[in-house]
């Protein structure tokens, strides 16, 4: 068992990476398989009144937010393919041929076509799992093409906040609802469901990914996750930059034992569900100073964004 004390932890955890996959870490004795624990439970109960605070202790994820969300809906329109026979979709790398205003013109086309056909489309149900106090509830609510926003949290302080919270526009009334609720508990399935910034914080990860792939629709649905790669730069942004030096995250929220490399999810998937799902995307996200959340192609350290589809 990982001491959790300390840097010296942090370099016993680290150069014992290669050890044991967090994935399927052993789930102890629990009450529901995908529980939170007590400890986690405490951490954001205590967050949960400040939640929608854009400048106090949740800021950097009220930032994340825009970034995600640029992610879900790139990914998203990405399946859309263009029907319209009368939009002029090239076959070669046009860019780098045609004048830059035939070019926007063309994109600017295609995307128009995509947003028409996914506004025509039967509205999408999201499963927000572990959605705090609802910052990307809300966000996806508010998408025309979503139909309904189901947020789900064990911490009950924070489901309070997003109900009072999603209160303030009548707009969402009736897209947006919040349960306090185990996610095992939840019926039905959904187009779309979401797991961001959740899965390091839960004891068997396994069992999220598990429980959210039985509840996604086998017609295309497509599962969200955000995450954080077990590594030496995810300790020293994440723990020792983003709580102790800038202290721009409340201290105490993340463990570098518990997280998750993406390497380690994709692996999962092919040994449970090999050949019924596609990674439709896999980027590295951090955070800069003046710039926000950026994307960047190294999945492998630090943050990331990952978006798989169920094919069956
Ligand atoms: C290719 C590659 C990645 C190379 C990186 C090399 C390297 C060493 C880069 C250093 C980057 C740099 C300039 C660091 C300077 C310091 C800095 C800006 C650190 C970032 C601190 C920070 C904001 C970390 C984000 C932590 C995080 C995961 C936030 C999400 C989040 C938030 C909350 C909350 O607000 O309560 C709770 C959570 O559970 C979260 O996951
Ligand atoms: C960092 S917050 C992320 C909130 C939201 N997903 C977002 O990104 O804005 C993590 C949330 O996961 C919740 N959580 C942790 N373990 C959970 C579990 N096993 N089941 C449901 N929610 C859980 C916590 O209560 C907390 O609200
Ligand atoms: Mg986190």
């Amino acid at each position: 068992m990982l001491l959790r004390s300390g840097l010296l932890r942090h370099v016993r955890v680290w150069k014992n990476l290669g050890l044991c996959s967090r994935i399927t870490v052993g789930a102890q004795t629990r009450h529901k398989s995908t529980d939170a624990s007590e400890d986690e439970v405490k951490h954001f109960r205590e967050l949960a009144p400040t939640w929608w605070d854009t400048n106090g202790s949740q800021r950097i994820l009220h930032k994340m937010n825009l970034a995600r969300l640029d992610f879900v809906q790139r990914t998203i329109r990405n399946q859309v393919k263009i029907q319209d026979p009368e939009i002029f979709v090239p076959a070669f790398n046009y860019k780098e041929f045609l004048p830059e205003y035939v070019c926007d013109n063309i994109q600017r086309e295609i995307q128009e076509s995509i947003e028409s056909s996914l506004d025509e489309r039967p509205g999408m149900s999201v499963l927000d799992v572990g959605c705090g106090g609802g910052i990307l509830s809300e966000s996806l609510a508010r998408l025309k093409w979503v139909k309904s926003v189901q947020g789900i949290d064990l911490t009950h302080e924070c489901i309070m906040v997003a109900k009072a919270h999603s209160k303030k526009d009548p707009m969402l009334e009736r897209k947006l609802s919040y349960e306090c609720k185990a996610l095992e508990d939840v019926t039905g399935q959904f187009n779309i469901i979401t797991c961001m910034e959740m899965l390091e914080h839960v004891d068997v990860p396994s069992e999220i990914l598990r429980h959210c792939w039985t509840r996604l629709s086998p017609d295309n649905g497509v599962l969200f996750l955000s995450t954080i790669n077990r590594d030496l730069i995810s300790w020293f942004t994440t723990i020792y930059m983003g709580e102790n030096v800038l202290k721009v995250v409340p201290k105490g929220t993340h463990h570098l034992s518990k997280y998750i490399n993406s390497k380690e999810i994709i692996a999962w998937f092919n040994d449970n569900y090999s050949g019924q799902f596609r990674l439709l995307d896999l980027k590295g996200t951090m955070y800069l100073p003046l710039r926000g959340w950026v994307e960047h192609d190294c999945s492998d350290v630090g943050n990331y964004f990952m978006a798989i589809q169920r094919l069956e």
